[in-house]
């Protein structure tokens, strides 16, 4: 098992070094305040409109709607808090951010609940890493872009949860509670699920899918087949 990938920060604009309790965790990302990559400060800031973290408008082709917000809101309290990201942790060497996450099994649910209160929401990139206009010090829509419906945008979940951070999530059809898939949302109650997902990944690959694993699993088998 590679354990050095398991309770982990990435080395990003705002992680802390190493992950540890934080005493006060603001509204969304409260989940992660027993052991969190992120600072209160942070957690602050996930919850704010161009907040101090990226300057970043969501508000770049009229207002978002809340309930559509309050994912985006989620998905930077994994990004910014999860010390569970580790067997994604991969380099980025940009400007901002030395490491990045790439491919993070997002579960099918809350890949689909995040298309389903967003999908009449509107923006004009499919791409939000890349190619704004930042001259007025926030994002906003670059010349001959047009604002449409994320629906039109993303036609299919997997597009919304893949395509808008460049590849940080995976789309798939592995379940919530099922510990093979990473869940933005969780009942702090039971403690983080996402603990088990990465120790699962850690030790099987972080390709670690039912069919490949199969396919692997045979391969001798069909290979001895041939002599
Ligand atoms: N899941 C997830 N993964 C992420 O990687 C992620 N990243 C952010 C950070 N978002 C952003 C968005 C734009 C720029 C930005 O400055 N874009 C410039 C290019 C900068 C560069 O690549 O050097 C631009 O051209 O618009 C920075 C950070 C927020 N939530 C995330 N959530």
């Amino acid at each position: 098992a590679k354990e050095s990938v398991l309770n982990v920060c990435m080395d990003a604009k705002h992680h802390k070094t190493k992950p540890g309790p934080e005493g006060v965790l603001h509204g969304q990302c409260v989940l992660w305040k027993d052991n969190a990559c992120c600072t209160a400060n942070t957690s602050t800031g996930a919850h704010q409109d161009q907040s101090y973290l990226y300057n970043f408008n969501w508000n770049h082709c009229g207002v978002m709607p809340e309930k559509c917000k309050q994912h985006f809101i989620q998905d930077t309290c994994l990004y910014e808090c999860s010390p569970n990201l580790g067997p994604w942790i991969d380099q980025a060497d940009t400007s901002w951010r030395r490491e990045r996450i790439l491919n993070v099994p997002l579960c099918k649910e809350d890949c689909e609940l995040w298309w389903e209160d967003c999908k009449d929401a509107t923006t004009c990139k499919e791409n939000w890493h890349k190619g704004w206009n930042w001259t007025s010090g926030t994002n906003r829509c670059p010349r001959g872009s047009i604002c449409q419906p994320f629906k039109y945008v993303f036609p299919r979940p997997a597009d919304l949860c893949e395509k808008i951070w460049s590849n940080s999530y995976k789309y798939t059809t592995e379940h919530r509670g099922g510990g093979r898939c990473i869940q933005m949302w969780f009942d702090p109650a039971n403690g983080n699920p996402n603990v088990a997902v990465a120790k699962y990944y850690a030790q099987n690959g972080r390709d670690a899918s039912p069919a490949p694993r199969a396919f692997l699993l045979l391969l001798p088998a069909a290979l001895l087949s041939l002599l």
